[in-house]
């Protein structure tokens, strides 16, 4: 293995001076989530990075023999590959890194912690002390972010039918979907997930604390990257019929001081009743909408946030910061 030129037991790789940075491993380093954190990883220098040689990357042993020296493993990877990777790490025992899985694997484990810091007060806290993080789906983020907060104000109702419409750039996809989006091969626009089984609902219903399984209506769109998820709402239909501006407030009350989640005002009058999904790209941020008629008495609740930042590779460093021990930058 190569941890940035210096092969040194596990957490003591030497840095300038006396500090040791502790060790990360990307597993599937080569792939869309991954390229994305270790670009992220690169404009750091707190962590240090060990890779495999190209043609042992999918050899077991070797992985194992990587995995046992480092203090914490990313997994960007296919479902299947995520759950063979963690068997592995779970077979090292004592020995065993902690694990940050960036795929739908164990998402609603009981075992594992939601990587989401900003679901619930405790919640940093049970991603700290976690040996077994799940980071997040793209679109669950934004739902969650969105839903949660009114649920557990008691402004919707836990078994409201929640209908989730969401549109995603292409590299949502991954490898696959981006190459056929640029070999021009794919519609300009898409929707999908007809089939109502999208991998997504599961987590989205569960941290949500939704009892009725939203209908979730995602959509792909030939851009590269960046999503909005909305949500509309009947407001007479609401335990309390609230305005949009109960609604807004308890999403403020929520994310007040959140680094990374921020409210922005009702009614944005800046968005001339518009809102387009790239603005965010490259951030790891997460903005959050309500847009509402008193007159014809509804709301549209909308998170924006770029699919690859806050919803994969930057969530997936805020999270792995937070494994380690060490500050967010
Ligand atoms: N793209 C996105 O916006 C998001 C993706 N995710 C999740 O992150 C994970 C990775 O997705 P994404 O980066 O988009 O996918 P990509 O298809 O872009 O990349 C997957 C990578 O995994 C590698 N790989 C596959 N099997 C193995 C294996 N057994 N051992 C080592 N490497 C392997 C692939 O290599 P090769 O091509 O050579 O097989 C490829 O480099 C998925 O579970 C996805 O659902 C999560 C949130 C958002
Ligand atoms: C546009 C597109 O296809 N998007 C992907 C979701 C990307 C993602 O978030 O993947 P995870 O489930 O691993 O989180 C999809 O809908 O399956």
């Amino acid at each position: 293995m190569t941890v940035s030129d210096t092969k040194l037991p596990k957490g003591q790789v030497q840095t300038s001076g006396a500090a040791k940075k502790p060790v990360v491993f990307v597993d599937g380093g080569s792939g869309t989530t991954g390229l994305g954190i270790a670009e992220r990883l690169s404009a750091q220098n707190d962590v240090a990075v060990a890779s495999i040689a190209d043609d042992k990357r999918k050899d077991p042993e070797a992985k194992k023999a990587l995995m046992k020296e480092v203090d914490l493993v990313i997994l960007c990877l296919p479902d299947d590959a995520a759950k063979e990777t963690v068997k592995l790490i779970d077979s090292l025992g004592a020995a065993a890194p902690k694990v940050l899985d960036a795929s739908t694997a164990f998402r609603v484990a009981p075992d594992w912690a939601y990587g989401f810091p900003e679901l619930a007060a405790d919640q940093v806290d049970k991603i700290r002390n976690a040996r077994k993080v799940s980071n997040p789906g793209c679109y669950p983020t934004g739902a969650i972010a969105l839903l949660r907060p009114l649920v557990d104000a008691g402004l919707v109702a836990a078994d409201y039918p929640i209908t989730i419409n969401a549109v995603s750039g292409y590299s949502g996809g991954g490898k696959t979907m981006i190459a056929s989006f640029e070999d021009g091969t794919a519609p300009a626009f898409e929707l999908y997930g007809l089939g109502f089984e999208h991998k997504h609902l599961p987590e989205t219903q569960l941290y949500s604390h939704l009892t009725r399984r939203p209908i979730f209506v995602p959509s792909v769109g030939n851009y590269r990257q960046g999503m909005l998820v909305s949500v509309p709402l009947h407001l007479d239909t609401l335990p309390g019929k609230p305005d949009g501006a109960a609604l807004h407030a308890a999403l403020a009350k929520r994310y007040v001081g959140s680094k990374y989640v921020s409210v922005k005002p009702l009614d944005d009058a800046t968005r001339n009743g518009k809102l387009e999904p790239e603005a965010l790209n490259e951030t790891n941020m997460l903005e959050l909408y309500v847009f509402a008629s008193e007159k014809h008495r509804q709301a549209v609740l909308i998170a924006r946030l770029d699919n690859l930042g806050k919803g994969a590779s930057g969530a997936a460093v805020q999270n792995m910061r937070l494994m380690l021990g060490i500050a967010d930058c």
